[in-house]
This record gives C-alpha cells, structure tokens and sequence, in this order.
C-alpha cells in the first residue's frame, strides 16, 4: 500500500501519479489534500508519514511545490527516509542505497512525464544491504540517541581503490 499526500500546489501532481498507479495496479490511500484550497503541506506530510511509519502503509509518495518542504516534515517522523528528488539516477539509489521508504516530488520543478520517469525508478529501485545497512542503521541510531555508537575510525574503513 502506497501513501499519497500533497498540498494545493502539489495536487495536480498528485492526480498525475494516482492515474499511473491506477493503470500500474498499485494500491494506494490518499491522505490528502482533496482541493487546491491553500493550505499547509506539514498536516498531509504528517498524515502520510504516520502511515508509513505505522507500517499501514509500505512508502510514500509527497507533493509540493518544490518537494522540499513536506519531505522535511515527512523526516521529522521516526522511521522515515524521504528523498526528494528531480532526477531518476537519484531516485533508484536512494532505493539501493539509502532505502528511502518516502519519495518526495515537487510540481513547480519537474513536468509529469520526467515526474513519472523519477516514480518508475524508485518503485522498482530494491534496496541492497550490505554495506549500505550499516549507515541506515547509524541513520536510525542518529534519530534515537543523536549519536552513533562504535564511529569506525577512518583508519578501520575499507580502502574503495
Ligand atoms: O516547500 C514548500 C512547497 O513548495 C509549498 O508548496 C509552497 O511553499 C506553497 O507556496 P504557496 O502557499 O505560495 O502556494
């Protein structure tokens, strides 16, 4: 189950993406907001990003004017990695790398077409362990303790060539 929300600006977006995953079988709850009533995009983030965290819901997907804004307050809530993004290579990594579990798109930055580009990328985008699990790890310890435990020493780091 997909998360959506988004504010007025971020709405016709949103329309755009519930049409690709209506014709791409994704099931999805709309968390808001329904109009294009100014409004403030935290209160949909919030929605959303509970969802997702709860576990009701597998990610989710924000839209704003710019993605900036709700996907900040979508990182406020514990558990959540979400990526704003304008381009697809991003898109894919923060899957593989990052395991972003909330994808953030805004309106007044990318057109549809490159915006469902970027949503393909990271649908189908897996997440990769290995050495990658050890900083969303110090990702989610960062966020419980505000410290990471065990800091490797950059002499302890494997050489990347
Ligand atoms: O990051 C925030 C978003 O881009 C908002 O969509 C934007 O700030 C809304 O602006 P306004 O209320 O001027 O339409």
């Amino acid at each position: 189950m997909i998360a959506l929300a988004s504010d007025h600006v971020g709405i016709e977006l949103k329309r755009s993406i519930i049409e690709y995953l209506d014709e791409n079988g994704y099931p999805y709850l709309d968390y808001g907001t329904y109009d294009t009533v100014r409004c403030n995009y935290p209160e949909y983030a919030l929605k959303a990003a509970n969802a997702v965290a709860s576990k009701e819901c597998d990610r989710g997907i924000l839209c704003c004017g710019t993605g900036v804004g709700i996907s900040i307050a979508a990182n406020k809530v514990k558990g959540i990695r979400c990526v704003v993004c304008s381009d697809p290579y991003s898109a894919l990594l923060s899957r593989q790398h990052n395991d972003s579990n909330m994808l953030a798109m805004g309106s007044r930055v990318v057109g549809k077409d490159l915006a469902l580009m970027i949503l393909e990328c990271w649908l189908n985008g897996e997440y990769e362990g290995g050495r990658h699990a050890v900083r969303v790890q110090e990702i989610s310890q960062i966020e419980t303790t505000g410290e990471i435990e065990g800091v490797k020493e950059t002499g302890e780091m494997e050489e990347t060539g």
